[in-house]
């Protein structure tokens, strides 16, 4: 809308009371008419209102009224001015807007009209004030005088009867005339003259001496608005119109110029009026619609103000979160919060919003019930005229459902639809990630490739149903098998794979893998039929095997056939020489078990002495394998498997048990001195129950604690982390004698050492080996036998072989000893007899 329309559009809408002349020129309905005109004249008043004595408006009495008086006869000059007044006389209200006054001028065909505040009148109004105060300059402004529907001049002889002049002007129906002096010049008769004439008793005998004044004039081809300021200017009410000779053609008055313009004027003001309701109209509309939309929207809607606090939700937010309008306004949008969200992403998400004015994401909510939602959201913000945020608009949807469908989808590429395992595709991924997780953390990794024995033939003599149940249950049976850190897929028919990362020796492996053929292999029952299941396992390592994920997945499957080949039901490292060394450790294996059960295992004791005198002090227990086919086999190859298969626990265990029972015996006889000390391992003190053991062996043959010795290893003593150190303070509270074996050997942390309830140290052996000629391990030798005695712990030298290490280690302060100096370790028999020998010497000593 332009400025000018929009200025005249809101004086339009003003009301009629500011516009008013608050000055009433009235007379009461006796005045005569000639009092009326006077009065008229007196104030250049163009109407008059009659009004009775109450003050109320009767009629009124105009300029153009005075035109119809008729000059001639005293008695019309005389006539009470109620008798040729205008009536009724239209009265408005003040409170009217001028666009509507101006619609009651032009129904009524009246230019005046009384203003009234229902208790009084507040003043005239006239069409001039309304166009003279409402913008009428910028139509004033586009026209000029000879656009003007204009009526050739009325122009009378000055010498001529005003009688003739006035009737002139009657039958013109003009409001003017011109009187056209002697010397050529013109001058102007008009109603205000016909007034003032009036007003004088109607004195004036030609229209040269009832003229008032010069006529102006002006060329035709000037605007309105120049004709408009002449006659401010000038005071007059109007001009001559010069043709293009220079003659009078017209005379103009201010009534012509304000009708010409009226009509524009109301049309112009009648069409920004409608513009202006049409607008809005439109914005009613549009706000109509957009509340349809806030009610009916699918996605739901929270208005916040700039302080985040809830002001408007609609039905939608109440459908999806569960919170009326009525319990969410005034709250934060915090009462959706699941908690699945880091407070970093709404940090994130702040920070955007106040950057930018727009954040949009996913969002994981909880609804009123508790339950979680996940919603697409966007929120913008709405900023005010300073330009912070005056208020937030949140519109979200409700996406759970697509997100689950999703997550369906991209379960169902990923795994196997009958087993719900892993597929190849997932696998692989995996097992990309882990070669590179292994690589840069440089471990291990370890793949299971498996393949069932002869599973076409359930396929093809039980059905495909009762296939598919095998698998089902082989799946499971895998799934259960794996640890946590493993991952166990499907590639295709009878084939899984199992992927084991930070694995550490062969033999761990070949353990798992044979644990998995023990899972596997047996009798099941599948359709209502029993059916026997094996498999065959190839494995492949990284990174002996192959450094990438293929290379693996087909060295693990090569293997797999070589195991085929051997016969199945049984398993292949894809390196030769690993399968070599996991077959051994795994015969070893199930020999040391079969050991257990059928007495193979023998402890023998190996003497502690005094090394100034060689006399026995105590034996360490010792245990022996004599395997019927390997002969003795050192503890040395089957301690470490039986660590690694948990069999050390029932292994130590029976060691204990046999050497407490024969040494008990032995004290029975008052042969054994000192302690027996028996070794313990790790996975004894963790898991074996030795406080327990102890407690109840002793108990059981009636043993005082103090004949027993246990050998904690260095390392096994140091390991903070397992709950070590309580299970020593246990056995220190039974009163056993706890000592560090192989010290020199691990961390030797002598803080820690301190904490330790031990009260004794066996320098290692490999420090005793060369000490007579090697002066680090001297000096490490030195070192140790210095820090038991400051610690104020016993300490015996293990692996005195040489008459140089005994005279080393007296001459450097140690007291007592262990090795193939003194004896090797012996038989129980053996070792029985040199107790005796002892005993006989000690005797004859004594006697
Ligand atoms: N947890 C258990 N561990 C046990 C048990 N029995 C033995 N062991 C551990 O096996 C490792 C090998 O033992 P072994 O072959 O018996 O060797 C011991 C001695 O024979 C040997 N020794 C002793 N003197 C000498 C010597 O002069 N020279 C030499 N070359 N070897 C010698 O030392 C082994 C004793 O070592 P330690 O236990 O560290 O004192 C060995 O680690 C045993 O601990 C068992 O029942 N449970």
């Amino acid at each position: 809308m332009s400025e000018t329309k929009t200025k005249a559009m809101s004086q339009l809408l003003q009301p009629i009371k500011q516009i008013v002349t608050p000055d009433i020129l009235s007379c009461a309905p006796e005045t005569p008419v000639f009092e009326a005109a006077r009065r008229m004249a007196e104030t250049r008043c163009g109407s008059i209102i009659v009004m009775n004595e109450t003050g109320e408006a009767l009629g009124i009495w105009t300029e153009t009224d005075a035109l119809k008086v008729d000059f001639s006869d005293e008695k019309s000059c005389r006539q009470p001015i109620s008798e040729v007044m205008s009536q009724p006389v239209v009265t408005l209200t003040g409170e009217m807007t001028v666009h509507d006054a101006t619609g009651v001028f032009r129904k009524n065909n009246i230019r005046h009209a009384l203003v009234s505040d229902g208790k009084q009148y507040l003043g005239v109004v006239s069409v001039t004030d309304i166009i003279f105060n409402h913008g009428a300059e910028a139509f004033l402004g586009l026209k000029r005088l000879d656009a003007l529907e204009l009526t050739p001049a009325g122009v009378i002889d000055a010498g001529a009867d005003i009688r003739d002049a006035i009737n002139r002007m009657r039958a013109l129906t003009v409001d003017a005339l011109g009187v056209r002096f002697a010397d050529g010049s013109h001058g102007i008769l008009t109603q205000r003259d016909v007034i003032r004439l009036l007003a004088q008793g109607g004195r004036a005998s030609t229209a040269g001496e009832a003229s008032s004044a010069t006529l102006l004039s002006l060329p035709a081809s000037t605007s309105l608005l120049q004709a408009r300021r002449l006659l401010i200017q000038h005071q007059v009410r109007h001009l001559g119109v010069l043709d293009n000779a220079g003659q009078l053609a017209h005379i103009v008055g201010l009534g012509d110029i304000l009708q010409n313009i009226e009509h524009e004027f109301v049309l112009e003001l009648h069409h920004a009026l409608r513009e202006r309701d049409e607008a809005l109209l439109r914005s009613r509309q549009s706000l109509l619609l957009a509340d349809k939309v806030f009610e009916s929207t699918l996605e739901g809607i929270l208005i916040t103000d700039g302080y985040g606090i809830i002001r408007s939700v609609n039905p939608a937010f109440t459908r999806i979160t569960g919170y009326s309008a009525e319990e969410a306004i005034g709250q934060t949008p915090a009462i959706l919060k699941s908690g699945k969200q880091a407070p970093e992403f709404y940090e994130h998400l702040w920070n955007n919003l106040k950057k930018e004015g727009f954040w949009q994401g996913e969002v994981i909510n909880r609804r009123k019930n508790g339950l979680l939602y996940t919603e697409h959201l966007s929120i913008t913000g709405i900023r005010d005229e300073s330009g912070g945020f005056a208020n937030y608009v949140a519109v979200f949807s409700d996406i759970t459902q697509r997100k689950q469908a999703e997550e369906r989808l991209h379960f169902l590429a990923n795994h196997d639809a009958l087993t719900g395992l892993p597929n190849r595709t997932l696998f692989i991924e995996k097992l990309q990630m882990a070669v590179m997780h292994a690589k840069s953390n440089h471990q291990r990794c370890a793949l299971l490739f498996i393949d069932l024995d002869r599973f076409k033939l359930v396929n093809d003599t039980l059905g495909h149903h009762a296939g598919d149940e095998l698998l089902c249950e082989i799946a499971e049976g895998l799934r259960r098998s794996v640890p946590a850190d493993g991952t166990v897929a499907r590639l295709s028919g009878d084939e899984f794979i199992i992927l084991l990362e930070n694995v550490g020796t062969v033999q761990q492996v070949a353990s798992r893998a044979q644990a998995v053929l023990d899972q596997i292999s047996g009798e099941t029952v599948v359709s209502g039929q029993e059916v026997f299941v094996s498999a065959s396992v190839g494995i492949s390592m990284y990174p002996e095997d192959g450094t990438s994920a293929d290379t693996l997945l087909v060295n693990a499957d090569t293997a797999m056939y070589r195991a085929k080949e051997r016969g199945k039901n049984t398993f292949q490292f894809y390196t030769a020489d690993m399968n070599a060394r996991a077959l051994e450790r795994l015969r070893l294996e199930y020999a040391l078990h079969r050991a257990l059960a059928q007495d193979e295992l023998q402890v023998w004791y190996q003497p502690k002495v005094q090394l100034a005198t060689g006399r026995i002090i105590g034996a360490e227990a010792l245990i022996r394998w004599q395997h019927p086919e390997m002969g003795m086999v050192s503890p040395a190859v089957f301690i470490p498997i039986a660590e690694e298969s948990s069999l050390i626990v029932s292994l130590g265990e029976w060691a204990f048990r046999t050497a407490c029972e024969t040494v008990a015996e032995w004290k029975r006889q008052a042969l054994f001195p000192g302690r027996i000390a028996v070794n313990i391992s790790g996975r004894q003190l963790k898991f074996g129950g030795i406080a327990e053991l102890v407690n109840r062996t002793l108990s059981d043959l009636g043993m005082p604690s103090d004949c027993l010795e246990l050998e904690v290893t260095e390392s096994v003593a140091m390991d903070d982390d397992s709950g070590m150190i309580d299970v020593l303070y246990r056995l220190q509270e039974l009163g056993v004698y706890l000592s560090i074996d192989d010290f020199g050997t691990g961390y030797s942390s002598l803080s820690y050492l301190k904490r330790l309830p031990v009260r004794g140290l066996k320098i290692d052996r490999s420090f005793v080996l060369n000490l007579h000629e090697d002066r680090d391990d001297a000096a490490i030798a030195r070192a140790i036998i210095s820090i038991a005695g400051s610690l104020g712990l016993d300490l015996v030298a293990e692996g005195v072989e040489l008459e140089e290490h005994r005279e080393f280690l007296l001459r450097n302060g140690c007291i007592w000893a262990q090795g193939y100096l003194f004896s090797r370790p012996l038989p129980p028999a053996e070792f029985e007899a040199r107790l005796r020998a002892q005993q006989a010497e000690d005797l004859k000593g004594a006697r």
